[in-house]
């Protein structure tokens, strides 16, 4: 070991857990630091898209398959609606050095784009200890410093990792939603012709935005819902002003719980109001908090475009995009609240319905973005809701 007590390179980036751990690498992306939950992410494509998506806001990630930045990025694949606007993600943590991009869609480098963004990267180092590290320990609170001099203060770094709150008990999707309504109408990507725009809608879709992703939107638009977006805070009364077909509540960063004071109420006002509802994800988890259950932390969570899925109603398993760290406690729905999937990984939920009002929700993405497309037919599912209420 040299003088100095670094190894060789000296590392220009750390990412220090809240147990002490240090590992070293090279920097990429912004110079800085920040704080996080550190999760894995097993997707082997869309990065671009997982690094834009409002749902990891206060998280690093750190990705299994070791070939990131390889196809560059563009102007088309980001998840946030704002597309200058940070989706609150903390960092990146990768295997192998970000090689010059590869692909026809690329209109930047992936390394100047971190930059851009303030993404904070380390490269080189071993993300499959890290990742065995994640699956025995849990995901670990941490801290990510990117510093061209190698210039790091580990005494205070450690604090600082150890010193950081946690996911639980954290609000942060009321910081990330939209500050202003707004409306949508543009429709999926298509070979040639880009993105389009929705020409005669049948529905009219308010969703609630807790960090909503392009894709779902666009999907919705694809399924001919004219849709206004909201913000988090928006009340029963509000979203019903509207007079919508339908509801949507979105996907979204932190934890469900903390959202008690404003989501969770003006759900319930929704459901009871008859009106069909959808929710993925974070809405997915807070409509079964509304409902009377529970949500609990994962041990790592889940997060990748591989996870099977079943649904219950239909005995169909579809392979599923997901991106979660929380999950609803199945034993805690109460009666009428119906279980309709569960994950064939680790059996937690995955869907619930309710058996006398159209409202339904899934734990798992099926926009992907990326991911596969197995589970689109929930949005035929939520726009016959829409038809049979006529
Ligand atoms: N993608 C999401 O909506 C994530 C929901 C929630 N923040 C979780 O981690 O479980």
């Amino acid at each position: 070991m040299p003088d100095s007590g670094w190894t060789e390179p000296r590392p220009t980036a750390v990412l220090i857990l809240a147990d002490g751990t240090v590992i070293e690498g090279q920097g990429i992306g912004a110079e800085g630091e920040a704080t996080g939950e550190v999760c894995f992410n097993t997707a082997m494509t869309g990065y671009q898209e997982i690094l834009t998506d409002p749902s990891y806001a206060g998280q690093i990630i750190t990705f299994t398959f070791p070939h990131i930045g390889n196809v560059g990025v563009n102007d088309e694949d980001i998840e946030t609606v704002n597309m200058a606007a940070s989706s609150g993600v903390r960092g990146c943590v990768l295997k192998t050095d970000i090689t010059d991009p590869s692909n026809y869609r690329a209109t930047r480098d992936f390394d100047q784009w971190l930059r851009a963004r303030g993404i904070i990267g380390l490269a080189g180092i071993d993300t499959r200890a890290l990742t065995t590290l994640i699956r025995t320990k849990g995901a670990a609170d941490a801290i990510i410093v990117h510093d061209r001099r190698g210039d790091f203060d580990l005494a205070r770094l450690k604090a600082e990792a150890k010193g950081w709150p946690g996911l639980v008990g954290m609000d942060l999707a009321k910081d990330i939603t939209t500050a202003q309504t707004y409306t949508w109408d543009e429709t999926s990507w298509q070979w040639d012709k880009g993105y389009g725009r929705m020409e005669s809608p049948r529905h009219h879709v308010v969703a609630v935005d807790y960090g909503i992703k392009r894709n779902i939107l666009r999907l919705l638009a694809d399924h001919g819902c004219r849709v206004t977006v909201l913000p988090a805070t928006a009340t029963g009364e509000e979203i019903l002003a509207h007079k919508p077909d339908g509801v949507f509540l979105s996907n979204g960063p932190g934890d469900p719980e903390a959202t008690g004071a404003y989501a969770v109420p003006a759900i319930r006002h929704v459901v009871d109001s008859g009106t069909p509802t959808f929710g993925i994800c974070l809405g997915h988890q807070m409509l079964g908090i509304a409902l009377g259950g529970k949500t609990v932390k994962m041990h790592q969570g889940h997060h990748g475009a591989n996870h099977p899925v079943k649904d219950l109603t239909t005995g169909k398993v579809e392979i599923t995009s997901m991106n979660h760290g929380f999950a609803v406690d199945t034993d805690t729905l109460p009666a009428g609240v119906e279980q309709t999937h569960v994950s064939l990984f680790d059996g937690s939920n995955c869907g619930l319905r309710l058996g006398d009002r159209p409202v339904f929700s899934v734990q798992y993405h099926p926009e992907a973005s990326p991911g596969p497309r197995d589970s689109r037919y929930l949005f035929e599912r939520f726009t016959d809701m829409m038809d049979a209420k006529g």
